[in-house]
């Protein structure tokens, strides 16, 4: 598929205004450029960078809900958090948290942020320490990539206690992850089919609660 193609095929899952598209470009233009010498994303997926990574990113916005503050964990070159972030420049109260420990992943996230505006704060920190310290109330956190379901709960824990919402975009093992999550975990899910990957799935988890012993 050529880059055009793709973009094509990208913009046929999302209902994004011309700007944010505009913003898209400048994102994917960036990417491209830092990529060739910084690495931020699997060279395998270059040639895809608006399905594999923006519309994939982008399918969780009908999923927003009323949240405002977004904490995005392990954002790597800015999926979904600076998709989000970057749909969001003009919703009022919008705001993405990007905690990402890789230093040239975090500068290039700065770069995204600065040259298209998007409402977002990039935390250059390991997520343990991030969520330790912030003393902030994440009304959604997001997830793609990073860890199983099980860790991606334990690494949530603190920003889940004040009754947060997580949207996390699974593969194909989300089965047996949520079998092995609900073990310690209590929580209501719902899965909703990914758009973009015919394996994947969005994980919509509210009301998550570690279990304690016997429960
Ligand atoms: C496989 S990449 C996925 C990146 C992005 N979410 C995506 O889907 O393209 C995982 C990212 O999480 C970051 N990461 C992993 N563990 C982390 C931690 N404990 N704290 C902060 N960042 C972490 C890594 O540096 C890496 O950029």
């Amino acid at each position: 598929m050529t880059p055009d193609a793709d973009r094509t095929q990208a913009l046929k899952y999302m209902t994004v205004s011309r700007e944010t598209v505009s913003h898209f470009d400048t994102y994917v233009g960036l990417l491209q450029r830092w990529q060739k010498i910084k690495n931020l994303v699997a060279p395998s997926t270059l040639g895809q960078i608006w399905t594999r990574h923006i519309a994939d990113s982008a399918q969780l916005l009908p999923h927003l809900g009323d949240a405002r503050t977004v904490v995005d964990l392990g954002s790597g070159a800015g999926f979904p958090g600076m998709v989000i972030a970057i749909a969001g420049i003009g919703m009022p109260g919008l705001h993405v948290h990007l905690v990402e420990s890789n230093g040239r992943k975090a500068s290039f996230l700065r770069e995204v942020a600065r040259a298209t505006g998007a409402p977002a704060t990039i935390h250059p920190v390991r997520i343990e320490d991030f969520t330790a310290k912030w003393d902030g109330k994440a009304d959604l956190v997001t997830a793609r990539a990073l860890a199983s379901l099980l860790e991606l709960l334990e690494l949530s824990a603190e920003l889940l206690k004040s009754g947060s919402r997580a949207l996390f975009l699974k593969g194909q093992d989300v089965d047996a992850e949520l079998t092995e999550a609900t073990k310690y975990w209590s929580m209501q899910t719902e899965l909703i089919p990914s758009l973009t990957d015919s394996a994947g799935q969005i994980v919509s988890i509210t009301a998550a609660t570690r279990r304690t012993e016997g429960s």
